[in-house]
C-alpha cells in the first residue's frame, strides 16, 4: 500500500529531516566552481508538491540554493517544445556510465553526446535553443518557464555563480569546442556556454523546485487533469531520461535504490518525479564520489521505502 495521506506524508518528511540533521557524514561541497564552496554543508530540505497543490515542505525548504544541473530537465523541455524531435539529431538518449563532464565518449561517438543530462548533451541542447534566439532571450525563455512551472516570479540567475563558472569551467570549454569542430554545436563556443553557465546559475528554493517539477508527476499539467506545460509525451519521455541518465554514473544505483526518475546537480539538489503522487525537491550540499548529492539521495531512498513510491509499483 502506497502512502497518499498528507498527514502521513507530514510526519515521513519530518522523520527524515530528524535523521537528516544527525547525519555526520555529509559528503563534500563541490568547489571547482568557487562559488559553491562558500554553501553550509549543513544545509538540507525535503519538500513534496501534491496533487492538491499543497506543498509539505521540512528543513531548508525556503533556502534558495543553485540549480545548477538540474536546470537540464528544463532546458530540455523548452529545447522540445521548440524545436520538437528534431533535438535528437544532436543527442542522444542513452546512459554514459561516465561521469558528467567526461569527454572520453565524444570522440569514439563523433561529438554527439549521449543524452540530455550529462553536460556535453545538455551544452549541445542549449546550442539548440540558440538556434531560434539570442543567449539573453534564451535564457529569459527558460527562467520564464521555470517561474511559470513554479507559479513563482521570485526565481533568478545568481549572476555570482554564473561568474564563478564562467572563469573556471575549462573542462566545459573543451566539451563545447571538441562538439564545435564535429558540427553538434552551431554558434561559437563562448556564446552556448555563457548561456549553459547562466542556466545552471538559476538559484530556487527545494519548495520552489518541488512546484516546478510538477508537470513530470502529473503527466504535463502542473495539476492532475489541469493546466498543461507539455505534452504529455514529452514528459513521459523526459521521465524515462532522468531515470536512466539522471544521476550520470550513479543513475543504475540511484534508480535501484530509490526507483522514482530524478535528476541531480552539483548544487547539492535532486529533483525527483512520483508520477500521480508528488514532485519532490530534495537538497544538501555534500556530494558523493559521483558527485550528486549524498543526503539528498538517501533522503529520497528513504522517501521511497517509507511511502512506497516507485515507477515499479502497481498503483
Ligand atoms: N553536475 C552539474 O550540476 C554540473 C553543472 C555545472 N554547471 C557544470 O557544468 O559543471
Amino acid at each position: 500500500m502506497s502512502v497518499s495521506d498528507p498527514e502521513r506524508l507530514r510526519e515521513i518528511v519530518g522523520e527524515i529531516c530528524d535523521h537528516m540533521a544527525r547525519e555526520t557524514d555529509r559528503g563534500q561541497v563541490a568547489d571547482y566552481i568557487p562559488e559553491l564552496a562558500k554553501v553550509d554543508a549543513n544545509r538540507f530540505a525535503l519538500a513534496l508538491a501534491l496533487p492538491s497543490g499543497e506543498v509539505i515542505g521540512g528543513g531548508d525548504a525556503d533556502t534558495r540554493f543553485s540549480i545548477q544541473s538540474v536546470s537540464k530537465v528544463f532546458a530540455l523541455a523548452v529545447a522540445l517544445g521548440r524545436i520538437g524531435d528534431q533535438l535528437w539529431t544532436r543527442v542522444g538518449r542513452e546512459p554514459s556510465g561516465d561521469p558528467f563532464n567526461s569527454i572520453v565518449q565524444l570522440e569514439h561517438e563523433r561529438g554527439l553526446p549521449r543524452n540530455p543530462f550529462i553536460n556535453a548533451g545538455a551544452i549541445a541542447v542549449t546550442d539548440a535553443i540558440l538556434s531560434r534566439s539570442e543567449p539573453r532571450e534564451a535564457l529569459g525563455q527558460i527562467l520564464q518557464f521555470v517561474r511559470f512551472l513554479a507559479d513563482d516570479d521570485d526565481i533568478a540567475i545568481d549572476p555570482g555563480v554564473a561568474a564563478s563558472e564562467t572563469v573556471s569551467g575549462w573542462r566545459n570549454a573543451a566539451l563545447a569546442n571538441f562538439m564545435r569542430d564535429f558540427g553538434t554545436i552551431e554558434r561559437h563556443p563562448e556564446k552556448v556556454l555563457g548561456t549553459y553557465f547562466h542556466q545552471c546559475a538559476i538559484a530556487m528554493t527545494p519548495r520552489q523546485l518541488a512546484l516546478a517539477g510538477r508537470f513530470l508527476a502529473f503527466d504535463g499539467a502542473l495539476t492532475p487533469g489541469g493546466a498543461r506545460a507539455i505534452a504529455p509525451r514529452m514528459a513521459r519521455q523526459i521521465n524515462a531520461l532522468m531515470l536512466t541518465c539522471g544521476h550520470y554514473d550513479g543513475s543504475g544505483e540511484f534508480a535501484f535504490r530509490v526507483g522514482l526518475p530524478g535528476k541531480s546537480g552539483v548544487g547539492g539538489g535532486i529533483l525527483a518525479v512520483a508520477p500521480g503522487r508528488a514532485s519532490i525537491g530534495a537538497w544538501s550540499p555534500g556530494l558523493n564520489a559521483v558527485g550528486n548529492s549524498q543526503l539528498a539521495s538517501m533522503a529520497l531512498e528513504m522517501l521511497a521505502d517509507r511511502t512506497g513510491w516507485s515507477v515499479f509499483a502497481p498503483k
